[in-house]
């Protein structure tokens, strides 16, 4: 008999998408190891890392899928929002061009991701203050208007990069879990969860661990 260990109780897709150079290979790498690289290749296809995380005593493993944001590989990234659930959606605050193309990358993956939990627009390379071609007001209004959470960041100095992922995660996991009413917090102001209104029901059941693909959403 073989026994299996248990290494997480939910699994969760999560895709990093924006224009190519707008840094999300960056924000990945800085996440995940702490590292920066000037002068990387753009990804080909896919590449993909995992985290868990343990909230409420559950562990959650996170699959974090870094796509290529160059026009070329557009047929093939489309088929990687399978399964999906939430998305980093990474602009560059220096480039109005990567700005522009914000519906785009909206469009792609709600049409494509297998639900919208939760959604984190990011404004990355917030340390080129001279360069900068969006306002931050620009950034968070765009949010709200398409019911995402906003950050600016920079994988360069760090700034905000953890705070990035883990409110997204928060998001994602409050709004699977415990089917709350949750305010925004575009200002991100650092405390994570003061923002999140617990609601009163029992935590969404699933029928099998990886089940996020089909989740039974009715307990409200
Ligand atoms: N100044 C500054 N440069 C950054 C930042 N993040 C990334 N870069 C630089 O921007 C360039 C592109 O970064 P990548 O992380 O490869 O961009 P990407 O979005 O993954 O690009 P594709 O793989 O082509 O989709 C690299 O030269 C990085 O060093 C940042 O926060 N600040």
């Amino acid at each position: 008999m073989v026994l299996k260990t248990i290494e997480y109780d939910y699994l969760c897709k999560i895709v990093v998408i924006g224009d190519s150079g707008v840094g999300k290979s960056n924000l990945l790498s800085r996440y995940n190891k702490n590292e920066f690289s000037v002068g990387k290749l753009s990804t080909i296809g896919v590449e993909f890392s995992t985290k868990t995380l343990k909230i409420d005593n559950k562990l959650i493993k996170l699959q974090l899928w870094d796509t290529a944001g160059q026009e070329k590989y557009n047929s093939i990234t489309e088929s990687y929002y399978k399964g999906a659930i939430g998305a980093l959606i990474v602009y560059n605050i220096a480039d109005r061009n990567s700005f522009n193309n914000l519906e785009k990358w909206l469009k792609k993956f709600r049409e494509n991701a297998h639900q919208d939990y939760g959604i984190m627009l990011v404004g990355n390379k917030s340390d080129l203050k001279e360069y900068r071609e969006v306002s931050t007001l620009e950034g968070k209004q765009f949010a709200e208007k398409h019911y995402m959470q906003f950050i600016e960041t920079s994988a360069l100095d760090s700034n905000n990069v953890e705070t990035a992922f883990n409110n997204l995660f928060n998001f994602i996991y409050y709004s699977l879990f415990k089917n709350k009413t949750m305010t925004l917090d575009i200002n991100n102001n650092g405390n994570n969860n003061s923002n999140i209104m617990v609601g009163d029901c029992e935590p969404i059941q699933f029928d099998q661990r990886y089940t996020i693909n089909k989740p039974v959403y009715d307990c409200c």
